[in-house]
């Protein structure tokens, strides 16, 4: 039997705006009015995660997770930022993690922008004449530019790890490329192969726990989601030289998912006065969960980056 409660449901609105609201369930089965949520205007329940600080916050920071992940998995990074008395928040992406939607399939690249966008102006009115900033990793990355990009004016700075930039050459060939556009008009949940774990991480125990994580999805990245993701790739492209913002790239040598040349294009292509891009020798993707020596840097770089232009 639904229950209605009044309050806030932790989600933008206080009441429940129906019985079945009331029973709305996470797809590990939760029910999202015992959870943080926005409910993103497609109707979607996505789901929040709030650090915030024993203090009154100086800043805002928000972090956009990647492709097959969670926001469960910047922890450690948005503990640290929270103990600058900044308020860190994040969701997860629609089909990812504890949000609604099918895993990893996206009807257009730009809900994710348009769901960040809602959150974003929910925290803002919350904390209004907070400088905000932004986090992304991945296609969290390709998420941030474009979030950036649709207010250029709006965000104090924007924290790259890892960015989707460009496509990697060797498996994004104009011919395969072509073939995932003509394929998407006739099969498009037909899978292109899954994300090697052996390339997030050096770490053998991160690449363990990315592996065990419950919350990622290791299926098929299927053909309509790619295309998505070449899209994106082509938005960029376009818009890298009105970049003004101020940004920090941070970007692994030996990323075999995100190809660095993406980086370096963003770097030398952006005219961005506040621009810094610092490349960790021999480091995998996920430079916050890699080998300790470079992860330590990484937070310590993201850390000074942010309280420089508080
Ligand atoms: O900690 C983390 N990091 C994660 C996982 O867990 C890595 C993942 C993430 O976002 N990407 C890695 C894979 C990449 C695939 O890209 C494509 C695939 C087919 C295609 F046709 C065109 C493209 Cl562009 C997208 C970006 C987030």
């Amino acid at each position: 039997m639904a229950v209605r409660k009044k309050g806030n449901s932790g989600g933008l609105g206080g009441e429940m705006p129906s019985e079945e609201c009331a029973d709305r369930v996470t797809p590990q089965g939760s029910l999202y009015r015992e959870l943080p949520h926005i409910i993103n205007t497609d109707g979607q329940y996505l789901f929040c995660r709030y650090w915030s600080p024993k203090t009154k916050p100086r800043a805002l920071v928000m972090i956009m997770h990647g492709a097959g992940e969670h926001s469960g998995r910047y922890n450690e990074l948005a503990e640290l930022i929270m103990n600058e008395s900044i308020f860190v928040f994040a969701h997860d992406h629609v089909g990812h993690g504890q949000s609604e939607g099918n895993r990893m399939v996206i009807s257009n690249f730009q809900v994710y922008i348009r769901d960040c966008l809602q959150h974003i102006d929910h925290m803002k009115e919350k904390y209004p004449g907070l400088n905000i900033f932004l986090i992304g990793h991945s296609m969290g990355g390709a998420i941030a530019i474009l979030t950036a990009n649709e207010r250029p004016n709006d965000f104090a700075g924007v924290m790259l790890i890892a960015p989707l930039i460009t496509l990697q050459p060797e498996t994004s060939t104009p011919t395969k490329v072509f073939l995932a556009r003509l394929l998407n008009y006739v099969l498009p949940n037909i899978g292109l192969g899954s994300i090697d774990p052996n390339f997030i991480s050096r770490s053998e125990e991160e690449v363990k726990n990315y592996i065990n994580d419950p919350l990622n999805y290791h299926g098929s990245v299927k053909v309509s989601f790619a295309v998505q993701l070449l899209n994106t790739v082509a938005r960029i492209e376009e818009i890298l030289p009105k970049i003004t913002w101020p940004f920090l790239l941070l970007h692994g040598e030996a990323d075999k998912l995100c190809d660095i040349n993406g980086s370096y294009h963003m770097y030398d292509t952006a005219p961005s006065k506040d621009r810094t891009l610092k490349v960790y020798t021999s480091a995998y993707h996920v430079l916050h969960k890699e080998l300790p020596q470079v992860t330590s840097e990484v937070f310590t770089e993201i850390q000074k980056w942010i309280v420089k232009r508080l």
